[in-house]
Parts: C-alpha cells; structure tokens; sequence
C-alpha cells in the first residue's frame, strides 16, 4: 500500500525535524521584523502534528504572539459555518491579489470590491459579518469558537491590541472608508476595531499547529466543503503577491502574518506551524517560508505533485 503523507507525518522524528531547521537557521536569512509588532529576531520554532496526534516541537517552543493575518482563514471558516457561503461570497471573492496585503489603491481599481478574504481588504469586510453587538462581543464568541473547535487556548492579548490602536494604520483606515462607501457595511469602526481585535489573539505554535488540524480535516462538526474553500484559498491568496510562486514551490495551503507566524495545512494529514518574526518584503517570515520548504520537499507534502 502506498505511504501517504499523514504516514510520513507520523513517521517524523524530533532529531530529523531539528536537522531541518539548524539547516535553514545556518543559511542566516535576512529579514525585518514590523516596527509596531517589537518581537525578539531570535525566536524561532516550529510545531509539527498528524491528524493521528503525532505532535512534535523544536525551538522557542514556550514564545507566543499574536496571529495577526493568520487569523483570516479562520475567520473565513467561523463566518462560512455560521452564516453560509452564499452569505459570506457576497461580500468578498476569491481572486489572488497582486498588490500588497494593505493595498487601498487595489481597492479603488477594484470599485470597492475586495478580491479575497486573505488581504486585509477582504478581512475587514468580513468582520462587518461577525456575530455580537460590539468588538469585543464580537472577537470574544469567534475566539470561544475557534477554542472550541480545536482544543486551542487562544486569548487576546491586550498590550498588542494597545500598540495596534496607538499606531494610525491610515491604510486600514482607508480601506475601511472605502468599503464602507462602496456599502458593505455601516459603523466603519466598529468593523475595524472588530478586525483589529481578532488580529490580536495570541498563540503558540502548538497551539497553531491545532488550529490547522481543523482545516486539515480533524474536526468532523467541520464541512468538508468550507474547508476545501479555506484551503483552497489560501492556496491561492494566503501569500498575497508571493501565493503563485510558493504553491509552485510548496505546493501546500498556507497563511502567513506580519507577526512571524505561519500555518501550512497537508489536507487529511496534519498541519505546520512556524514562527519567526523576521519578514521580508511582502510580509512573510523568510524563516518561516524557508523551513515549510525544506519539510514539504523533503516529506513530499505537496498536494500538486
Ligand atoms: N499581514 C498581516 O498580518 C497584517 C495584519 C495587521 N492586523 C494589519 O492589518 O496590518
């Protein structure tokens, strides 16, 4: 019978996983970390597990931080099980962007249609869809969901949300503005402060790495038809202008956030999780990119091959 890669995920080993990251550490990447996201540039880690609860752990294991865009596939699947695609696919397509994740001037060539949930277009026009009379009300019952559903223990870290509000973001601004004239939603800062909260749940990688076991096929409550969507786009948009060249590269499903961190889901396998809060210029963890290369090559991963 033909080894799939949930067996070569279970077969992983903690040495083997070590190896793979001291080689991507050795190659001293270069990177930038967000000025108002302060991290420490030596925090790296890396969590492995399979759908069959092999889980492994390399690194600055105990660091935590917040998911800032990693959020968006899972707001993406909270919104498409809560209220439907029809509902959600009104508000936002499921076109790759070429511009970067905050553009607004995207936005404007677009008339104020967001072309996908994956940039903070799409995002923000999203979180006018969030359940709850306020934001706080808001992001407490989709992070008590997201716990739910995956045995995570997100929380909401407050002195990120802090630095985030003290910080204009006239981007967001912008694009919140817009999509509000374009009439997707009214109350523009209420759907930004909604967003911007999300943005701030806080995590570790093992704690990530269960949440992309929901979106690998872990949780049976889950549709498979809203995960393929999830996936799917993400495979397309998770990277903004960089997502065609790493599904060439990759060939995996993944979402990356200006805080370092990044999930990659093997559908029916298992799910990686990384972080490393060095970026490069698209906003992607250049260890993070480079580590998730090394393991989906090396353990065939891929789900184009
Ligand atoms: N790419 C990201 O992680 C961006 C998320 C951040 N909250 C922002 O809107 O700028």
């Amino acid at each position: 019978m033909a080894i799939t890669s949930r067996d070569r995920l279970n077969q992983l080993d903690l040495l083997q996983l070590e190896r793979w990251a001291e080689s991507v550490q050795g190659k001293k990447l270069s990177g930038k970390i967000l000025e108002r996201l302060p991290s420490d540039p030596q925090e790296a880690t890396v969590a492995v597990a399979s759908l069959d609860d092999h889980h492994l752990a390399w690194g600055t294991t105990g660091a935590t931080f917040p998911l800032m865009s990693v959020v968006k596939p899972f707001l993406l699947l909270y919104l498409l099980e809560t209220l439907g695609a029809e509902v959600v696919f009104q508000k936002v397509g499921m076109q790759p962007s070429d511009r970067p994740y905050n553009s607004v001037v995207e936005l404007e060539i677009d008339q104020g249609w967001p072309r996908n949930p994956m940039i903070n277009s799409g995002a923000i026009c999203l979180a006018s869809l969030l359940p709850g009379e306020s934001a706080t009300a808001r992001c407490e019952a989709f992070r008590q969901w997201l716990n739910q559903v995956s045995g995570a223990q997100l929380v909401l870290d407050q002195q990120v949300l802090a630095q985030v509000n003290a910080h204009p973001n006239w981007q967001n601004r912008g694009i919140t503005h817009l999509l509000n004239l374009a009439g997707h939603f009214e109350h523009p800062q209420l759907v930004l402060d909604s967003y911007n909260q999300i943005c701030c749940l806080r995590t570790t990688v093992t704690d990530l790495a269960a949440l992309g076991l929901v979106l690998a096929g872990k949780n049976p409550q889950i549709g498979p038809k809203h995960r393929q969507l999830v996936n799917g786009i993400m495979l397309t948009c998770g990277l903004y202008e960089d997502s065609a060249q790493m599904m060439a590269q990759i060939g995996l499903p993944m979402k990356s956030g200006v805080s370092g961190a990044m999930v990659a889901i093997i559908p029916q396998a298992g799910a990686i999780a990384v972080y490393s809060p060095l970026l490069d210029e698209t906003g992607n963890s250049v260890w993070s990119l480079a580590l998730l290369e090394e393991i989906s090559q090396s353990l065939e991963l891929s789900i184009l091959g």
